[in-house]
């Protein structure tokens, strides 16, 4: 179980210009800061496959950021396991993938070159590095490119290297940004098929998603977050019956809450 308790995130201001053009606009600036997050409570069971939906601008990306310790909360507590993150941090490093916007990857290397690299990095053992890329590679439909230089891939190929480099190390949990966004069909259903490979594995699966066929076709639970506060949280069957059958407007109707 992943357990996140109050978590609260703040960004200063640039200047008073900033904060007064923000301020006319959005009720979550306060003085010189930006409160992103406020009170942040989710439970995540562990293997299930879970969603964070949200306008833009909700804090998302800021909520995935502080779970995989790319961005440190101001307050609050993480937990896995009912062990503390902040005490037990390399430990839970090694649990989480994590998929930001932003690739990473090296746009010199073939994708094979840049697995391998990344694949060396967390430790994997030499005799099972070429192995685990090769299922990956499989499991992705990268065989085509994967010796191709990574400047050459569209943006479909460089999202699934860039997911195959967040679970080399076979993490117990995946935390993915948005993994379907600009994505063709094609591209998008080898990656919603390889998320539910992950779940028939065992694997919890955290992502943002502004696709809510994705959210019917693949999770168990759901947290609905706007301006910074989680609005629901919930089982998905719990979420459709509260629209009367209808997942988008019961997921409007959590959006508009604090419009
Ligand atoms: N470093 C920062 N400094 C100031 N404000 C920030 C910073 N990072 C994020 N924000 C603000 O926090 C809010 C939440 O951003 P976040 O990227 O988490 O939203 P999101 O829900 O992921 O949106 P989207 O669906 O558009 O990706 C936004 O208003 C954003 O401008």
């Amino acid at each position: 179980m992943l357990r996140l308790c109050n978590i609260n995130k703040r960004f200063a201001l640039k200047d008073a210009k900033q904060s007064n053009a923000l301020c006319a606009s959005d009720s979550r600036v306060s003085g010189r800061f930006f409160y992103a997050l406020k009170d942040i409570n989710m439970h995540c069971q562990s293997g299930q496959v879970v969603a964070l939906l949200g306008a833009n601008g909700a804090g998302k990306t800021t909520l995935l950021r502080i779970l995989s310790t790319a961005l440190k909360a101001d307050s609050g507590e993480i937990y896995i396991h009912e062990q503390s993150v902040e005490e037990n941090l390399a430990q839970y490093r090694k649990s989480i993938g994590f998929l930001s916007g932003s690739t990473g990857l090296y746009a010199r290397l073939t994708g094979f070159e840049n697995l391998k690299y990344f694949a060396q990095l967390y430790g994997l053992q030499t005799a099972d590095i070429e192995p685990r890329i090769d299922f990956l590679v499989k499991q992705l439909a990268m065989t085509s490119f994967i010796h191709r230089r990574f400047d050459d891939y569209s943006t479909g190929m460089k999202q699934k290297v860039a997911i195959a480099r967040a679970v080399l190390h076979q993490p117990k949990w995946v935390i993915l940004d948005e993994p379907t966004t600009g994505l063709d069909i094609k591209a998008r259903e080898v990656i919603l098929s390889f998320i539910e490979k992950l779940k028939q594995q065992g694997v919890g699966v955290i992502f943002s998603t502004h696709d809510l066929s994705e959210v019917e076709r693949l999770c168990e639970q759901v947290f609905v977050i706007d301006q910074g506060q989680v609005q629901f949280s919930g089982e998905l069957q719990q979420l459709v019956a509260q629209g009367n059958g209808n997942l988008y407007q019961s997921v409007l109707s959590y959006m508009e809450q604090s419009a």
